[in-house]
C-alpha cells in the first residue's frame, strides 16, 4: 500500500489536520469466536512517534489498518477525532515490513508510485530530491532487484516521504534488516519524518525505546492499551545507556505479563 489518500472508516469521515492531537476512540475488532479488542482509545500527538507493541496476534497490525481506513473484518470499527468530538480528515502514508517495490519500475518511479496510482503526473524532481536525501540518488535509474535490503528500505522510506502525509503508519518497517542497518535507518527516518505524526508497530522493545515519544502496549483479552514512560533523552536514543536498559527490562516485563 504505497500510496496515501483520503480515507473513510466504517463510522467516520477523516479530514486533513496537521496540528493538535488526534484521538482514536472506541476501537473494536471481533471475529465470530473471539473479540480481540473493544473500546480501545489512544491519543496521538501532532508531532512525534507512537510505538505500538504487544504479543503476536493481539491485533496490532489490524488496529493500524483500521486507523488507515482499510477493511479488516465486518465487525471492526473505530472513530477518529480531534479530542473535542469532531471528526477529522487525514491523509495517510503507509510503510510495511515488505518494501513492496514494484520490480518492473525503476527506483525513481517506485518513489513516485503513489502519484501513478492516483493517475497524477509524477513529480520527478521531488522524487529525485528524496532519493538524494536517503543517499540513493545514484540508483535512480536502476531496478529494485539490484539493491540491498537496506537500500530497498531507504527507497520505501523515500516513497513514504513523497506522500507528504501528516500521518505516517508503519508496520514493522525495519524488522527484516540487520541490526546495524536498522540503527542507521532509525536515525534517517527520525530525521526525515520530523514534524510528522508517526505510528509504528514493532516487535522490538529497544526499537520502541529508541524512537518513541509514546509507547503503547496492547495486552489482555480483549486487549487494552497501557503506556510506558519513555527515557527523557531526545530520540533516536543511544541503546547503550542505563536509562535504556532499565526501560527495556520494564517493557519486557509488561509484554510478558499475563493478560488481566
Ligand atoms: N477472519 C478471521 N477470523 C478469525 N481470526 C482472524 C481472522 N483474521 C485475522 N484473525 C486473527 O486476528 C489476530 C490479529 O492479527 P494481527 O495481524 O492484527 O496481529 P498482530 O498483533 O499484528 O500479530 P503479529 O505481531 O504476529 O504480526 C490474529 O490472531 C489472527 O489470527
Amino acid at each position: 500500500m504505497p500510496s496515501s489518500s483520503s480515507r473513510q472508516t466504517s463510522n467516520n469521515t477523516l479530514q486533513d489536520c496537521d496540528d493538535g492531537v488526534l484521538r482514536i476512540e472506541a476501537a473494536r475488532l471481533a471475529f465470530t469466536e473471539h473479540c480481540l479488542f473493544d473500546g480501545l482509545s489512544m491519543t496521538l500527538p501532532a508531532h512525534g512517534w507512537t510505538c505500538l507493541l504487544g504479543r503476536s496476534g493481539c491485533g496490532k497490525s489490524s488496529l493500524l489498518r483500521m486507523i488507515a481506513g482499510l477493511p479488516v473484518a465486518p465487525d471492526a470499527s473505530l472513530s477518529v477525532g480531534n479530542g473535542a468530538g469532531q471528526p477529522l480528515n487525514l491523509r495517510v502514508a503507509w510503510m510495511a515490513q515488505q518494501d513492496l517495490l514494484l520490480p518492473w519500475r525503476r527506483v525513481i518511479d517506485n518513489v513516485s508510485l503513489g502519484a501513478a496510482m492516483r493517475g497524477e503526473r509524477a513529480d520527478r524532481e521531488r522524487a529525485m530530491a528524496l532519493l538524494e536525501q536517503v543517499g540513493l540518488g545514484h540508483t535512480a535509474r536502476r531496478y529494485p532487484q539490484t539493491l540491498s535490503g537496506g537500500e530497498r528500505s531507504r527507497v520505501a522510506l523515500a516513497r513514504t516521504l513523497y506522500e507528504s502525509a501528516p500521518l505516517v503508519l508503519m508496520d514493522e518497517p525495519f524488522a527484516a534488516l540487520d541490526a546495524l542497518t536498522r540503527l542507521d535507518l532509525h536515525a534517517l527516518a527520525h530525521r526525515l519524518l520530523a514534524g510528522r505524526r508517526v505510528v509504528m508497530v514493532t516487535h522490538d522493545p529497544l526499537e520502541a525505546l529508541r524512537m518513541a515519544n509514546q509507547i503503547l502496549v496492547m495486552r489482555g483479552t480483549p486487549a487494552r492499551l497501557d503506556s510506558l514512560d519513555v527515557p527523557s533523552q531526545p530520540a533516536p536514543r543511544d541503546p547503550a545507556t542505563p536509562a535504556m536498559s532499565n526501560n527495556h527490562a520494564r517493557l519486557l516485563a509488561m509484554l510478558d505479563e499475563v493478560a488481566a
